[in-house]
């Protein structure tokens, strides 16, 4: 069998290096033929993986898009927008795997995440579905660590109160958020390295320089982000809810394979996503109200039986500040759940605490792992 043509689009953006890196790392490019694209260097070289295709084609060229088994893009919503429909226009058949938000609520869209919805995805399939889209990370991250308690229909309605980091933002996110620490430290440099001065006058300069920060120094984020937080992520829905805390029960559902579009009834998900100084980790602070009372040993023993990156941190002090940061998470596949507990509300509340690095299952990773289930590998 000729071996398939896999067109990839935005592998040198963010996302699309940590795809990269992880393609190489699971052996995916010995199972393919890469034909790299771009946007801004068609005609320039490839990456080293490229085999036949030495050349980068151009990310518009509907011809060479065409001649690809399948395309995996993490170049961004505008160019879905623009490319997506005049391919499918074109009767081009071949798989559509992408990163970004745009087709995700579309009938004809799945949002991947096989270790939670592998079902979902295999009943697609096996009506010739062709799209396939990433889950919003948070969404992604917060399954991949209690997705267990949702496939035992164990609950009534959760809320999620987020600390998403600046990486969610894109790369000069993450820019504008060191330089800023860097301007704070060096603000009161002097004073930190007296250790005599007064905490208050350190305090003082800070939120001075907080508050008198340049309209260039807040470019991407729009406010300080260092030393401070930012309670609304994405777009302003005109309800009170942003786009990313609609995104939380939307999406879940949607993952599921619940809701009605499904001809079953939604679960409820809600709560409020804030931008925290992290860098490429989400966390985030999780209430159930479970449909009964359930053992909370029972609970913790099919959480970490779910899947084989979730990581059950024991309740402790001690293990939550080991296993349960955003630097411990970073750059891992591993999603730690804790405190995990009953909460005062009564038995059939609880209360979970979980993390994931955005960038890998809560992006790169679902992509790649598709690309293996559709060539069957
Ligand atoms: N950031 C995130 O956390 C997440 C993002 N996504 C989605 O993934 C998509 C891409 O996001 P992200 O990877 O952050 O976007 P980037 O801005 O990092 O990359 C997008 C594209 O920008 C071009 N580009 C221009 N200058 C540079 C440069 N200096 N270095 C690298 N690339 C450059 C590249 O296209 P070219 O090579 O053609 O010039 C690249 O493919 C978005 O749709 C987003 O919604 C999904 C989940 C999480
Ligand atoms: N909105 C997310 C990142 C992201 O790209 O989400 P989505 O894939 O749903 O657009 C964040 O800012 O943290």
């Amino acid at each position: 069998m000729a071996t398939t043509l896999v067109g990839l689009v935005g592998w040198r953006g963010m996302v699309g290096s940590v795809l990269m890196d992880r393609m190489q790392a699971e052996g995916d490019f010995d199972l393919i033929e890469p034909m790299f694209f771009s946007t801004s260097n068609a005609g320039g070289a490839a990456p080293s993986m490229a085999k036949n295709e030495k050349t980068l084609k151009d990310a518009f060229d509907l011809g060479a898009l065409q001649r690809c088994d399948i395309i995996i893009t993490a170049q961004g919503g505008d160019y879905t927008s623009e490319v997506f429909p005049k391919l499918r226009a074109a009767g081009w058949k071949g798989h559509w795997i992408d990163a970004a938000s745009t087709l995700r609520m579309k009938d004809d869209a799945v949002i991947i995440l096989d270790p939670v919805n592998m079902p979902v995805i295999k009943n697609a399939l096996a009506k010739g579905g062709r799209n396939w889209i990433g889950g919003n990370c948070t969404v992604s991250c917060m399954l991949m660590g209690v997705g267990a308690l949702y496939k035992a229909g164990l609950v009534e309605w959760m809320s999620s109160m987020t600390y998403q980091a600046a990486s969610g933002g894109g790369a000069q996110h993450m820019r504008e958020l060191l330089t800023q620490f860097g301007t704070l430290n060096a603000e009161v440099r002097s004073l930190l390295d007296d250790p005599k001065s007064a905490i208050l006058e350190i305090d003082r300069r800070i939120i001075g320089k907080q508050r008198s920060l340049s309209a260039e120094e807040v470019a991407n984020f729009g406010v300080p982000l260092g030393g401070s937080l930012i309670p609304w992520i994405d777009k302003d829905l005109g309800n009170g809810v942003s786009r990313e805390e609609w995104k939380g029960g939307a999406e879940t559902n949607k993952i599921l394979g619940i809701g009605e579009a499904f001809g079953t009834p939604a679960i409820p998900v809600d709560g409020f996503c804030v931008r925290i100084g992290a860098m490429r980790c989400h966390s985030q602070a999780l209430t159930f109200k479970l449909k009964k009372d359930v053992p909370l040993a029972d609970i913790e023993a099919m959480i970490a039986a779910d899947n084989d990156w979730v990581k059950l941190v024991p309740n402790t002090r001690e293990d939550t500040m080991r296993d349960l940061t955003p630097v411990a998470v970073t750059g891992t596949l591993t999603i730690p759940v804790g405190r995990v507990r009953k909460l005062a509300m009564g038995p059939e509340y609880l209360g979970a605490f979980t993390i994931g690095d955005q960038l890998l299952w809560g992006a790169a990773e679902p992509l790649r792992r598709m690309l293996r289930i559709i060539i069957g590998q």
